[in-house]
């Protein structure tokens, strides 16, 4: 029986908050308006990109309307488009470790709330493409996380039955949302605690925390030994 590990992607695989931040700042400046810091960026991603750009909006009090938030969010996309992974880099060891996972034979996925067409770009640019069986944005379907169907539908995309999901995957995320979710889902989930969360260790629910990708396939067989 195939074995899957499912990645979240911001935060936990990639380090995309600097292109996140120039993007939002690019916004703010055509709306005349001063910019935010890296770290208050980092704070808002995790929800997708609407939410992203929304919060933007409001941290600088200039949320009106939907339709207006909906411009919004195209004009974030153009100047996200223009620079998706100039500053955006994998974590320490993350080739290193979907090497060895793949050199075993697990199948593994993307389950992020980043846009599909943005996900997919970036993971060709850092020269992903070759490891990932099925990608799954935050607009691929009606619903992101924390909903769970995205996840189930990487599953799905990668061969697994729903059914033996919990025997047989494990998520890999780094924030409250992607912890919500593997929780509903009956999922296991492995914490990357040096991504963007904003809660302690141990308030997040976790089956293995852990901050170094070197440990990660160890940690990973473990759980299945
Ligand atoms: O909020 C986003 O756009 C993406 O975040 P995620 O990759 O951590 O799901
Ligand atoms: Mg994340």
């Amino acid at each position: 029986m195939t074995k899957a590990i499912v990645f979240d992607l911001d935060g936990t695989l990639i380090d995309s908050a600097p292109d996140l931040h120039q993007a939002s700042n690019r916004l703010l400046a055509d709306l005349d308006t001063e910019p935010l810091s890296l770290e208050t960026i980092r704070s808002f991603v995790g929800n997708g990109v609407p939410k992203l750009v929304e919060r933007v909006l409001k941290a600088r009090d200039l949320y009106r309307d939907e339709a207006r938030h909906a411009s919004m969010v195209t004009q974030f996309l153009a100047h996200y488009d223009a620079a998706l992974h100039d500053k955006t880099v994998l974590y320490p060891g993350v080739v290193d470790c979907l090497d060895a996972l793949k050199a075993q034979g697990f199948s593994i996925g993307i389950c992020t709330n980043k846009p599909e067409a943005q996900t997919r770009a970036i993971v060709k640019g850092l020269d992903l493409e070759r490891f990932v069986g099925a990608i799954i944005g935050g607009d691929s379907l009606p619903v992101k996380k924390p909903a769970i169907e995205p996840l189930q539908e990487t599953l799905r995309q990668l061969g697994l039955g729903v059914a033996s999901s919990s025997d047989d995957v494990i998520y890999v995320g780094d924030s409250e949302v992607d912890a919500a979710t593997a929780k509903a889902a009956e999922i296991p989930f492995f914490l990357f605690t040096d991504g963007y969360r904003k809660s302690p260790i141990n308030q997040l629910p976790h089956t293995v925390a852990f901050n170094d990708y070197a440990e990660l396939e160890y940690l990973i067989n473990s759980k299945w030994s």
